[in-house]
């Protein structure tokens, strides 16, 4: 959701740092990365030395400042909670801060001077202290803060719900599932596939440390994007049950019957490919370091095998419960030239973003409450078209809670035309989800490696349920088997095999005869009366200062997308 700062003002007592830290433990629960930069420590520290001066308090201001900044802009929440008394000052922080929110928490002076946590104030007014800020040193109140506290007639949880209140408001962090499905909403969620989140990041850190340490004396492989996007997946749980990348038993009965070698169901592969001098020597060795393509140290391997798949189905009839020209066989095979199975412990620095804002365990946090509820995912890949909303229109009425995760391929988009990317397309579908009943869907975004076909569909819905979503909207392309193609792909399991429930749809289009969103199912005929373009055909009208039909793209969805290219333009 991007970082932002929270910038607490007000007299010494007034509440910065009690809300402060209330703040960090409530944004922490919603899965955002928060720094504290309180008063007192600053002082102790990036402050050192600094009295109260004007101009010391200037520096000190200047600082926190200037810190803030570099915590946003790494995407992270900055709090900070200085008196910061001089308006211009704090103006000036605001003005360098994309996404400021100043909270200024207002009291009195004698409520303040009752409270006195510090005995400060009873100094102050004996004179025993000079220049005591709100006593005998200026404090000049915020004009216009995104929130003001009276801390003296508020409690804290009343004071902490204006400041949630507001950062909803704004977009800057997402609202908590209770909101999202409304006041005294039971919810228990599906289990994960295979019945736990299987987290494979390293916890704690001192193992983390030592895994490292014992990194450097093994062999490496170097992870290609497919797999290193797949380990970020492994790390975070959203690939549970697997625990690493397949060996060569998991990896012949998925291709032969969608299942792991003990039976699970399991649609896809995950695979580790390297060169076959770095397959013998992790192979000899049992171990090896996984790293990214600029050399850093991601993860820990424990090889369980080394195999190349086209020696495993050398001579044998491999058709899978597919059929013929399965297209993620045909890509696998083509991976290698060796693969390296085993499972993985991932030390947890330098991977990619695969949407930090959707970790398993942050959308299930999201989603629980108590008791049984039903949410509807929807896996998007593209700018939200009417196609897309009419999908997600039709999940909501189902389940009445919806969760769109935006992706975007780890490869890019087209050179040639302006990629909103992730984050571009997940601010296009908060556009969208704005013309939805407030507190109903969730938007996250992340990146993915494309795979296809339906063994990707039935994939696509695992993942769902170990976010916690009890359905999951399944397209496929006409080329790709349709509806029908995806459920047949979901019929090689038993009723119930998988906790999550596939609502297969065709790929909806706006019929001109029904003057509807309608779909092949519902709107049988030629294609002379459906109107629909794909994102590239959307994108390329809109670049070349032209509108798509309002019947395929929504006009605020157009115009922001025309935004997007002026900025880009722009630099
Ligand atoms: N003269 C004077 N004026 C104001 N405050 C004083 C002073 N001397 C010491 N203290 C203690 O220092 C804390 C304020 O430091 P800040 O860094 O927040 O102040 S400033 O923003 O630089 O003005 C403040 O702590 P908080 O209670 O956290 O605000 C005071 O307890
Ligand atoms: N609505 C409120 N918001 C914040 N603090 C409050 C509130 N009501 C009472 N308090 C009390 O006031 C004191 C605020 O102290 P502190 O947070 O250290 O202030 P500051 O950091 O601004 O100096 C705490 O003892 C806190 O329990």
């Amino acid at each position: 959701m991007g970082g932002f700062v929270v910038w607490f003002t007000g007299l010494s007592g007034a509440g910065k740092s009690t809300l402060g830290a209330m703040l960090a433990a409530e944004l922490r629960a919603r899965g955002v990365h928060v720094e504290v930069l309180d008063g007192d420590e600053v002082r102790t520290h990036l402050s050192k030395g600094l009295g109260f001066s004007r101009e010391d308090r200037d520096t000190n201001v200047r600082r926190i400042g200037f810190v803030a900044k570099l915590v946003a802009r790494s995407g992270a929440c900055a709090i900070t909670g200085a008196i910061s008394p001089f308006r211009a000052i704090r103006d000036e922080q605001r003005a360098q801060i994309e996404r400021f929110v100043e909270v200024y928490c207002s009291a009195s002076i004698d409520a303040l001077a009752a409270r006195d946590p510090k005995g400060l104030y009873r100094k102050a007014l004996a004179g025993e202290i000079k220049g005591f800020t709100g006593v005998d040193d200026p404090y000049e109140p915020p004009v216009a803060p995104e929130v003001t506290l009276s801390t003296d007639r508020e409690s804290k949880e009343e004071s902490l719900a204006k400041i949630v209140g507001k950062l909803e408001e704004l977009g800057f962090v997402p609202r908590r599932a209770a909101a999202i499905l409304g006041p005294g909403t039971s919810l228990s969620l599906v289990a994960p596939h295979g019945g736990e989140l299987v987290i494979r990041v390293v916890q704690a850190q001192e193992r983390r440390e030592a895994l490292a340490e014992r990194a450097r004396s093994l062999p490496t492989i170097t992870l290609d994007r497919e797999a290193e996007v797949d380990l970020a997946r492994l790390a975070d749980g959203s690939l549970s049950p697997l625990k690493g990348f397949l060996g060569s038993k998991d990896w012949l009965r998925v291709a032969d019957e969608m299942r792991l070698e003990q039976g699970l169901p399991w649609p896809t592969f995950v695979t580790l490919a390297a060169s076959e001098e770095a397959a013998r020597a992790a192979q000899a060795r049992g171990e090896a370091a996984l790293c990214t393509a600029a050399g850093e140290v991601v993860a820990i391997l424990e090889v369980s095998d080394v195999y190349r798949p086209e020696d495993l189905v050398r001579g044998r009839k491999l058709l899978g419960p597919l059929g013929k020209d399965d297209p993620e066989i045909t890509r696998q095979l083509r991976r290698g030239p060796f693969l390296v199975g085993g499972e993985v412990q991932v030390l947890g620095e330098g991977l990619p973003a695969t949407g930090a804002t959707d970790p398993p365990r942050r959308t299930r946090q999201l989603f629980q409450h108590e008791g049984e509820t039903k949410v509807t995912a929807l896996r998007v890949r593209s700018i939200p078209r009417r196609a897309e909303e009419h999908l997600a229109r039709l999940a909501l009425d189902l389940t009445g809670a919806l969760w769109i995760q935006v992706l975007a391929n780890v490869e890019g988009g087209d050179a040639s035309r302006v990629d909103p990317g992730a984050r571009g397309r997940r601010s296009l579908y908060e556009v969208l989800a704005s013309s939805f009943p407030p507190r109903r869907v969730l938007v996250s975004d992340g990146i993915e490696v494309r795979r296809s076909g339906a063994r990707r569909a039935v994939l696509d819905a695992i993942l769902s349920q170990n976010h916690g979503a009890s359905h999951a909207v399944v397209t496929l392309s006409a080329e790709e088997g349709g509806a029908s193609g995806a459920e047949r792909a979901f019929r090689v399991y038993a009723p119930g095999e998988l906790g999550v429930t596939p609502l297969c749809i065709e790929e909806p289009f706006y019929s001109t005869t029904l003057h509807a969103m309608a779909t092949e199912r519902s709107a049988p005929g030629d294609t002379s009366t459906r109107i629909t373009a794909t994102e590239a055909e959307i994108l390329d009208r809109i670049q070349r200062g032209e509108a798509p039909p309002p019947e395929v793209v929504r006009p605020e969805i157009t115009r922001e997308i025309r935004s997007m290219y002026e900025r880009a333009k722009g630099g």
